[in-house]
């Protein structure tokens, strides 16, 4: 099976040598090719070049792509796509001036979430997932983490896990899979919260390594969930079982999270909304990614992660969505990209670098997706007719997609 893209306007992200990530300065770099062909064979990427040295032969397709472009599907590294019901009653309390706290003692958020997953059956739960799993990939989503964390209890945790589990099985698509039971301490631990760590790491994680439904480890640490101590115990909990961190740090305080983060060697520390120059400072010359979630920012109605600050520091940035269903009920990562131009001042290529490369990086995939690179996963994005990949986070609100391929098989609407 060879598959040909010919007359390409432009063929976006080009690494001819494969990277891990991009940092600083490098942000601003994006390599292209214009007027280029693409080659595809038994769903990798096989060859790419300018359409003069496009060589000849038989395909079994062959795509004209005049006056479109080509590139690297989006890798969005922290979702929440496996939940049950959704969280729309708290929508108006948002609008009326809760915080995020106040309807959480209210018996809202995470708890909420949980309260709904834990009567939802595995099926049922795998159905409502996959729908958002669909959804996320028509927009150019070609790989994806999903986090447990609406469970809160060992059998529901395992649940959401197995869920997970399936859809990797079932789609062509890279997902990672990240144990979050550190998510919220659920209402029969209020009174013990080191029980219930006690209960996730002495229980539970042993059960999640040996069915190996987890490939990381995760911890919402915040004011009134998790502390640096206890951030440090799962992160130590989850080396035992070779799962790297990915943690919520500083979404709403500073507490001392992203240090714990790095210390612990954490793949990447997520949020970011809240940031001292001791967090930029400890994040310097490291392999911990910093990943920004704006589009959360947006609903919460909460401060932007300070990207440009952080990458005039020197630090990689990756960019994703957070869709969950209480603070980010969105899985649109073309208006992840806009908003991050828009709210936080990234250039369109610091912005497609940190939803490619970088992003891919954040789930260990870099050698699988990210780029268009030789040997790489055919998961791509043709463009409609647009003059410059500019226009994909400045046409705000909308999508520049008109078809979206997966190992080189195009993915039908
Ligand atoms: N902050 C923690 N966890 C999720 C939201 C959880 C929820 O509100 O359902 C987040 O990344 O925003
Ligand atoms: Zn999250």
């Amino acid at each position: 099976m060879k598959l040909l893209f010919k007359n390409i306007k432009e063929l976006i992200q080009v690494r001819d040598k494969n990277i891990a990530f991009v940092s600083g300065k490098e942000m601003k770099t994006l390599p292209t090719i214009k007027n280029a062909f693409l080659i595809v064979e038994n769903g990798l990427i096989c060859d790419y070049g300018l359409m003069k040295d496009c060589p000849k032969g038989h395909f079994s397709e062959t795509i004209d792509a005049a006056g479109k472009m080509i590139l690297p599907s989006w890798c969005d590294s922290h979702t929440h796509i496996v939940y049950a019901g959704n969280r729309e009653s708290e929508f108006v309390d948002r609008i009326n001036g809760l915080t995020y706290e106040e309807i959480a003692n209210n018996g809202g958020g995470i708890l909420n979430s949980a309260k709904k997953l834990q009567k939802t059956s595995e099926d049922d739960l795998y159905q409502q997932s996959e729908v958002r799993l669909e959804e996320i990939i028509q927009l150019g989503t070609g790989a994806v983490e999903i986090k447990s964390g609406y469970g809160l209890t060992e059998n529901a945790e395992l649940k959401m896990l197995r869920v997970i589990k399936r859809l990797k099985e079932n789609y062509p698509i890279p997902i990672k899979a990240t144990f979050l039971g550190a998510h919220a301490i659920p209402n029969e631990f209020k009174n013990d919260k080191n029980g219930y760590l006690d209960l996730l790491i002495k229980k539970t994680l042993p059960k999640i390594a040996k069915e190996n439904l987890a490939d990381f480890i995760d911890v919402f640490c915040e004011k009134g969930y998790f502390s640096v101590d206890d951030t440090n115990r799962i992160l130590e909990a989850g080396q035992q079982f070779d799962l790297q961190g990915k943690i919520h740090v500083n979404q709403f305080n500073a507490l001392g999270g992203v240090k714990i983060g790095v210390e612990n060697k954490a793949l990447s520390v997520d949020h970011l909304e809240v940031m001292d120059t001791d967090d930029i400072e400890v994040l310097k010359n490291t392999k911990t990614m910093p990943v920004a979630l704006p589009s959360c920012s947006y609903f919460l109605g909460i401060p932007y992660t300070p990207a440009r600050k952080m990458i005039d520091s020197g630090l990689p940035l990756a960019l994703a969505t957070d869709y969950n269903p209480g603070s980010t009920p969105s899985g649109n990562m073309n208006f992840v990209l806009a908003t991050a131009c828009i709210k936080m001042k990234m250039t369109p290529a610091e912005a497609i670098n940190a939803a490619t490369i970088n992003g891919a990086y954040a789930m260990n995939l870099e050698n699988e997706v990210g780029s268009i690179t030789k040997g790489k996963l055919a998961n791509l994005i043709l463009t409609k007719p647009i003059n410059s990949y500019g226009f994909i986070p400045y046409s705000f609100g909308n999508h520049q997609i008109e078809k979206v391929f997966l190992k080189g098989k195009e993915v039908q609407k």
